[in-house]
């Protein structure tokens, strides 16, 4: 079986999980989707492309690229599997036990491609066939949907996140996202790949209400050499850190995880939304939000189960001693104040690195691609106009499954 090790943030990128844009897509409308957190509607046609031609970036630098949708119709080919996911997905509690059934032995009867296709893009009281009803006959959702569709999927970092030799299938914030979770699940479960594997799952795989303790792998940045640094933001608590960090420690995975804090508002809500890591000793970031003021803690094991913490002096000096070097360099976001702001709404802090120095990145943002290639790191520009509605860019939109360290 392969070993799945995720040894940084910038190491050789080996094998990467992205998600193709699909059925859920089709179903964002101007009114559903601001809940379903997307600032607007898309071209789905236009998507795919701008996604196949990200994947083709990634497959041409020598990553291997996995789909979940392919995954998850190989994960559904085991049985138990199979029950398991349409039990978390359909559930009892969401539709009421007769019409949950029912729509269980519909979708049973699917082809696992088709039922793939369903558990991410959702299902339309239209899709099912009539003589399904719940007892009063009428669509148990106040909209059109028997399940919601799952677009945030696209994010596919957000959901689960590899660190070192294990990963954490995380407890997410936000109700439009919290059922993605049960699909990465079964995946990590089931799926032969990865079932049995000789990886550690640190948090989130429990079948139990996480409650307050939510935790998205934006956040979450394996530096390397024994550091994870991770934002307290819109999206992960403190009580979901504690929880990650004390898995870490017990698992003998990590030295000390750095703690830095961001406002709760939507342009950062994640970490990697205003900072990411391009090489050794150099971050991209959004200089208005990250810089020597914000807040910044670095938690390390107490040797007896527990956690201290240390308030550090500012960002710079917690990164210098996370990568054990002695000056970081930053590259920030381009432009003048509007343009910059722009930028960084439009993901361009947002790159994902697939070795030292050489980053996938949006090509509109000009103003900063421009400043990494004047500053060496090479950029490998992908069309964005449509992914980026979503609110993510390169580095969220891929979920690194083995990587090399530093
Ligand atoms: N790691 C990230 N920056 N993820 C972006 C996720 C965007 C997604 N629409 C959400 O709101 O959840």
């Amino acid at each position: 079986m392969k070993r799945h090790y995720v040894g940084s943030e910038i190491g050789t990128l080996r094998s990467v999980l992205l998600h193709r844009p699909n059925l859920s897509l089709q179903r964002l409308t101007p009114e559903n989707c601001q809940d379903l957190l997307f600032d607007d509607v898309l071209d789905v046609e236009r998507a795919g492309k701008e996604h196949d031609r990200f994947a083709g970036v990634l497959r041409e630098q020598g990553v291997e690229v996995l789909l979940l949708s392919d995954l998850l119709t190989r994960t559904l080919d085991v049985p138990e599997a199979k029950r398991w996911l349409l039990q978390q997905q359909i559930s009892d509690h969401r539709l009421g036990p007769g019409f949950a059934s029912d729509i269980r032995d519909w979708l049973g009867q699917m082809s696992h491609r088709e039922l793939a296709r369903h558990l991410t893009g959702g299902l339309t009281r239209d899709e099912v066939p009539p003589e399904i009803s719940s007892i009063t006959g009428r669509s148990s959702q106040p909209d059109d949907f028997i399940t919601r569709p799952l677009p945030n999927h696209l994010f596919t970092r957000d959901t689960s996140c590899w660190i070192y030799q294990g990963v954490s299938i995380n407890p997410m914030a936000k109700i439009a996202r919290q059922r993605e979770t049960h699909n990465l699940r079964a995946i990590y479960r089931w799926h032969p790949a990865f079932a049995g594997g000789d990886f550690i799952k640190y948090y989130g795989d429990e079948d139990r209400n996480y409650d307050h303790a939510t935790l998205e792998g934006g956040d979450v940045l394996v530096a390397g050499r024994g550091s994870v640094l991770i934002g307290l933001s819109e999206r992960t608590t403190a009580q979901g850190i504690e929880f990650l960090a004390l898995s870490l420690f017990r698992h003998h995975q990590a030295k000390r995880v750095v703690v830095m804090e961001l406002p709760r508002q939507r342009s950062c809500m994640h970490l990697d939304t205003v900072m990411t890591h391009l090489d050794i000793d150099t971050f991209s970031i959004y200089p208005q939000i990250i810089n020597t003021e914000m807040p910044c803690w670095i938690l390390t094991p107490d040797g007896k189960g527990g956690l201290i913490r240390t308030a550090e002096k500012n960002y710079l000096t917690a990164l210098e001693q996370a990568l054990e070097i002695d000056q970081v360099r930053v590259i920030t976001t381009g432009g003048d104040r509007f343009e910059a702001e722009r930028e960084q709404w439009n993901d361009a802090n947002n790159v994902l690195t697939l070795r030292p120095g050489v980053v996938v990145s949006y090509e509109r943002n000009l103003r900063t691609n421009e400043k990494y290639d004047q500053a060496g790191i090479t950029v490998l520009p992908i069309a964005g106009d449509e992914l980026g509605r979503g609110r993510g860019g390169a580095r969220c939109m891929s979920c690194p499954l083995e990587r090399d360290g530093i």
